[in-house]
């Protein structure tokens, strides 16, 4: 069995830069026709100057034969300027802001530390600019339990912004609840949407320690219970326009994911598609596949949807163990040493 696809687009990515950029852009790109690429590098990508910049390290970065284009983003800080929109948008190269709340993610150091109270002045000018706020949806505080800060955020942050600034455009990024889905299928305008990530609809959190202490299953937001994994699993394979692709692919090095203090984040460009095709195969719901990898997304970004296909074939393949790196290191993709059932053309054609 073969499905032909549109070109689907990765609308959450960290690409990071120098070596480890050249090492996982073109796992990127060998599938993806454009991706949002995440502004979380030290230092943060927090002006157009730099975004401009880091996407031509990203274009130097790829395989000759790419047509691959990186959509880049603003990191916003409490200092960020409004007229730093104004160039953003004037640029034609970066096509959203991202928020982390400070101290909620990797390098999310730099962050805003008071969204309502310090950002506003930004967050108008983003309206007039039709620039969409893109969300790391978690509060931060020390006394809320860590399974429930995405249900916090939306309470105490997102819902009090979109009645400030109904016309704001939202990405809710990685969503982990029954709680964002309803956010999400309940905002009216249209003006709110979320992206999800393969290892938020296949996993739950029991794959933290299955065994042992997981440290690749470990990413924010944390997994969650079964019941919110299946509500993501019915709100993509519903059909629901408002939700799309979006891996959060985070490479981090073996060593650093297996350490100490591990980091968060799960390498999962390599085995995106096939893990996304799984989930709506399983679902018996196929027949949504294109939309949420393919068209949901330009359609909420206002962008053309990619006219090249692809095709997914149903056939076993083995998942490498990890990718080495040029200085010895590794990286272990989601999925390592396990089979899929569907593979990718561009995979089959480049013997993965
Ligand atoms: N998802 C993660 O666990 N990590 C991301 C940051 C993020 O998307 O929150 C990273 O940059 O490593
Ligand atoms: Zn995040
Ligand atoms: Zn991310």
């Amino acid at each position: 069995m073969e499905l032909s696809i549109t070109q689907p687009d990765d609308w959450h990515l960290h690409l990071r830069d120098g070596d480890l950029l050249k090492a996982v852009v073109p796992h990127s790109a060998n599938h993806f026709g454009r991706a949002i690429v995440m502004p979380n590098l030290k230092p943060p990508v927090t002006t157009t100057a730099a975004a401009v910049a880091y996407r031509e390290s990203i274009l130097k970065a790829l395989p000759t034969e790419s047509n691959f284009t990186p959509l880049m983003t603003l990191y916003l800080t409490d200092n960020t300027d409004p007229d730093e929109i104004k160039l953003a948008r004037k640029s034609g190269v970066v096509f959203a802001v991202k928020l982390y709340p400070a101290g909620a993610t990797t390098n999310s150091q730099d962050g805003v530390s008071d969204l309502l109270g310090n950002s506003l002045p930004v967050l108008e000018e983003m309206v007039e600019q039709n620039m969409p706020l893109l969300v790391h949806g978690e509060v931060t505080n020390s006394d809320v339990d860590i399974f429930d800060r995405e249900k916090v955020f939306i309470d105490t942050i997102l819902r009090p912004l979109l009645q400030k600034l109904p016309r704001l455009k939202v990405v809710m990024e990685h969503i982990t609840t029954q709680d964002a889905v309803r956010f999400v299928e309940t905002c009216r305008g249209g003006s709110v949407a979320a992206t999800v990530t393969p290892q938020h609809l296949l996993l739950n959190r029991n794959a933290l320690f299955q065994g042992g202490l997981q440290p690749h299953n470990y990413c924010l937001p944390v997994l969650k219970r079964e019941i919110h994994r299946q509500a993501i699993v019915s709100a993509v394979t519903s059909g629901n326009k408002r939700f799309f692709l979006g891996t959060d692919s985070a490479p981090h090095e073996r060593q650093r994911k297996e350490a100490t203090c591990g980091c968060a984040g799960i390498y999962n460009a390599p085995v995106a598609l096939a893990a996304y095709a799984k989930v709506f195969a399983e679902a018996g719901a196929l027949e949504y596949l294109e939309a949420f990898t393919s068209f949901n997304g330009p359609d909420f970004y206002g962008l053309p949807r990619n006219e090249s296909k692809i095709k997914l074939i149903k056939q076993p393949w083995k998942v490498p163990e990890y990718y080495a790196l040029k200085d010895g290191g590794q990286l272990v993709p989601m999925f390592a040493g396990r089979n899929l059932d569907w593979l990718p053309s561009t995979l089959h054609e480049r013997s993965i």
